[in-house]
């Protein structure tokens, strides 16, 4: 049987999750999400047919699972607020950044099973990486479960220790807005040098999305790739060696250590144990 899916709190992340389950033929009926804001209610329903709900503990009474999508600052008392309507053969899964198990365990108030994922929002196109974690209530069905429901909106990786998640929201989780940045490095220099917005913008995403596809689909080490581009004397050893002159390395795990740095920090902001 379809088990109902409640997206609690449906912003960015929630969307790219369901929108992406809808297209990979999930039953609308069986989506719910909330919202305070009644515009919001009414343009998600109307545009994706899913139900939407302004009470948080009447999606939560409906639901087999329960997506808490919510900002980690509000995570806290919005799980309190519907904690009384838990039941024990249900299933959490938060896409909080930071939010460990423990405090959502806390904050839920009794033994159930809950799963800690970090999801990206090329989710909504079926292209999402997902790093999961689960808690020791969640039995093997449950976690198959979840395989599959991240399955259907991309990939997902299950880590076996907690801290571990912090580098996953470091790697998939924020990294694409890393390259959505880079982009708009590339597509700003493109224009600069006389090509209109969106040639530059085809250029450069078709070029960045066929390297990664290279990268996957490809049994051959990166740094090959690379050099296979790099004719010596060429115009691609050029642009390579200017990055390496502003120490690439430590541009990007400088970035990558504050987002995990940040992660950390609000694991240690949000956690029950400071209650
Ligand atoms: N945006 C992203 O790329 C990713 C986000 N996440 C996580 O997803 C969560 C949500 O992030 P976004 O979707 O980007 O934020 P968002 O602000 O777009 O969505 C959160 C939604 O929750 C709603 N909300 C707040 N309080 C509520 C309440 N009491 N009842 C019902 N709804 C309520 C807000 O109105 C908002 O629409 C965060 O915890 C974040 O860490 C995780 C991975 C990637
Ligand atoms: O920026 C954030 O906190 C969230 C978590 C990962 C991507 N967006």
């Amino acid at each position: 049987m379809t088990a109902s899916i409640a997206f609690i709190g449906v912003g960015n992340m929630a969307r790219s999750i369901f929108s992406g389950m809808l297209a990979g033929g999930y039953p609308a009926d069986k989506i719910i999400g909330t919202s305070r804001t009644p515009e919001k209610r009414d343009y998600y329903h109307e545009q994706y047919g899913i139900t939407m709900l302004a009470e948080n503990d009447l999606a939560v009474d409906q639901a087999d699972v329960v997506v808490l999508c919510v900002k980690p600052a509000q995570m806290q008392s919005v799980v309190e607020e519907f904690a009384d309507h838990v039941r024990g053969d249900q299933l959490f899964i938060s896409v909080a950044a930071g939010i460990e198990l423990d405090s959502l365990a806390y904050w839920l108030g009794r033994s159930v099973a809950i799963v800690r994922s970090m999801p990206n929002t090329p989710s909504q196109l079926g292209a999402g990486m997902t790093g999961l974690i689960a808690n020791e209530h969640t039995s093997p069905a449950q976690k198959t479960q979840v395989s599959e429901l991240f399955s259907s909106i991309g990939h997902s990786v299950w880590v076996d220790d907690e801290a571990h998640m912090h580098t996953v929201t470091s790697l998939s989780g924020s990294a694409p807005a890393y390259f959505f940045r880079f982009l708009e490095a590339m597509i700003k220099n493109g224009e600069q040098q006389g090509l209109d917005e969106a040639t530059c913008r085809a250029l450069a995403s078709h070029a960045m999305f066929g390297a990664a596809r290279m990268v996957m689909e490809l049994d051959e080490p990166i740094s090959q790739l690379r050099q296979n581009i790099t004719s010596p004397m060429g115009t691609t050893e050029q642009a390579l060696l200017s990055f390496e002159a502003s120490n690439i390395d430590k541009i990007v795990a400088e970035a990558m250590m504050a987002c995990v740095n940040r992660s950390k920090e609000m694991a240690e902001d949000f956690s029950a144990k400071k209650d």
